[in-house]
């Protein structure tokens, strides 16, 4: 077991979070703290402005790395845990560029820097290696997802809403590490709608969905969006924070246009279930969407299956992500496979992760 701190900023752009966990990287997870850090209004525009690889991306890489180097220290003082007591920090960065099939991702976030601001040993970059070798580069949660469920009952779905929302699968056959495992991001999953009301109304999201309960869903519009080709692909696969064009609800009222971008993300959800070998007997959703009540309501509806917060299984929704890159880091340092074929479409299980010693 090693002690790992796991750090990740997400599609959302809301901030880091900060989760200190106690692991093996295989079968053993023991959460110990965790924390998020919301990032400033001002620097998030600075963010935004570095999506798509344009931008001043090193002076921004520069801060978000410091940023992260002073989420670890009050990650420690909570925790009560001195610095060198930490084996390793898994570090995912920020995505600002996703275009597997040029084979190209970018995370943001300067591994040597922040090792040096630590006094910690860092593993970052842990898509590169799999884009590279023709994978997707995303999403890597699953094997984490799969060690975490490994007494549930199967086939059961974790679905992750954030910006994006991604889905793993885990099939009936074979439990453990061994057990069958699809993955893919299935749609937009909160971003549209952040940014929706953030035009709308200046808030920068739609709390518990309060604004789309309120509207009604266009289903013309909604047809339109889900005409996109992504939704006929079969899983692995993977998209960008901005893939989906939001012009069909345009015009529309504040209320109706949540309504309907809320409608999407849980219809696009639904649709990678004739993708799957069999349908999820249960879905377990974390990340921030699952606060959101029209969306959970949503996916209720077009599931036709209990959808509940992962809490019901003692996890915390929050904070997976997070955990889920503390795991990866030490399965990096042990060479383990980070992504399969059937997570990622890497032609076979793969590795990653670039290593940077503690100074
Ligand atoms: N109380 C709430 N009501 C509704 N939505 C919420 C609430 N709290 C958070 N959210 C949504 O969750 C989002 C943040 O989710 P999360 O932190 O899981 O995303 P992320 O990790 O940045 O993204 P990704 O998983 O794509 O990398 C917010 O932008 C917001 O849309
Ligand atoms: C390229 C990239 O950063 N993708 C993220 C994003 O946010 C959610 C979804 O899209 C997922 O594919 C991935 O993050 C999670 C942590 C993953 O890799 O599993």
């Amino acid at each position: 077991m090693r002690t790992v701190i796991g750090l990740m900023s997400g599609t959302s752009m809301d901030g880091i979070d900060a989760a200190l966990v106690r692991t093996d990287g295989e079968t053993r997870v023991e959460p110990v703290a965790f924390l998020t850090i919301p990032y400033e209004d001002g620097f998030r525009a600075e963010l935004r402005s570095c999506l798509g690889g344009t931008g001043p991306v090193e002076a921004v890489e520069r801060a978000l790395t410091d940023a992260h180097a002073d989420a670890v220290r009050r990650l420690l003082e909570t925790a009560g845990v001195a610095a060198p007591a930490v084996d390793l920090i898994g570090f995912h960065g920020h995505t600002i560029h996703h275009a597997p099939e040029e084979r190209r991702t970018w995370q943001i976030g300067d591994g040597a820097r922040l090792a040096a601001a630590t006094g910690i040993a860092v593993v970052n970059d842990f898509r590169s290696a799999d884009v590279a070798a023709g994978g997707q580069g995303a999403p890597l949660v699953p094997l984490f997802h799969r060690a975490l469920a490994d007494r549930l009952e199967r086939p059961l779905a974790v679905l992750n809403i954030g910006g994006v929302a991604n889905v793993t699968w885990i099939g009936r056959d074979g439990t453990g590490p061994g057990g069958a495992v699809i993955a893919c991001d299935t749609g937009p999953g909160n971003a549209l709608v952040d940014d929706w009301v953030l035009r709308q109304t200046g808030g920068r999201y739609d709390a518990g969905g309060a604004l789309a309960a309120r509207g009604r869903v266009a289903e013309g519009a909604l047809t339109t969006l889900m005409a996109h080709p992504y939704f006929d692909r079969p899983a692995p696969k993977s998209l960008d924070r901005d893939a989906f064009d939001p012009a069909p609800v345009a015009g529309l009222p504040a209320e109706d246009g949540a309504a309907t971008l809320t409608a999407f993300t849980a219809a696009s959800v639904a649709r990678i279930v004739p993708h799957l070998p069999q349908a999820p007997v249960r879905w377990l959703v974390c990340g921030g969407g699952r606060h959101n009540a029209t969306l959970m309501a949503m996916l209720a509806e077009r599931l036709g299956v209990p959808v509940d917060a992962v809490e019901a299984e003692g996890w915390d929704g929050d904070a997976l992500e997070a955990q889920a890159f503390a795991y990866l880091a030490v399965r990096s340092r042990k060479g383990l496979a980070l992504s399969l074929p059937a997570t990622t479409g890497v032609p076979r299980p793969m590795t990653g992760g670039r290593f940077h010693p503690a100074p």
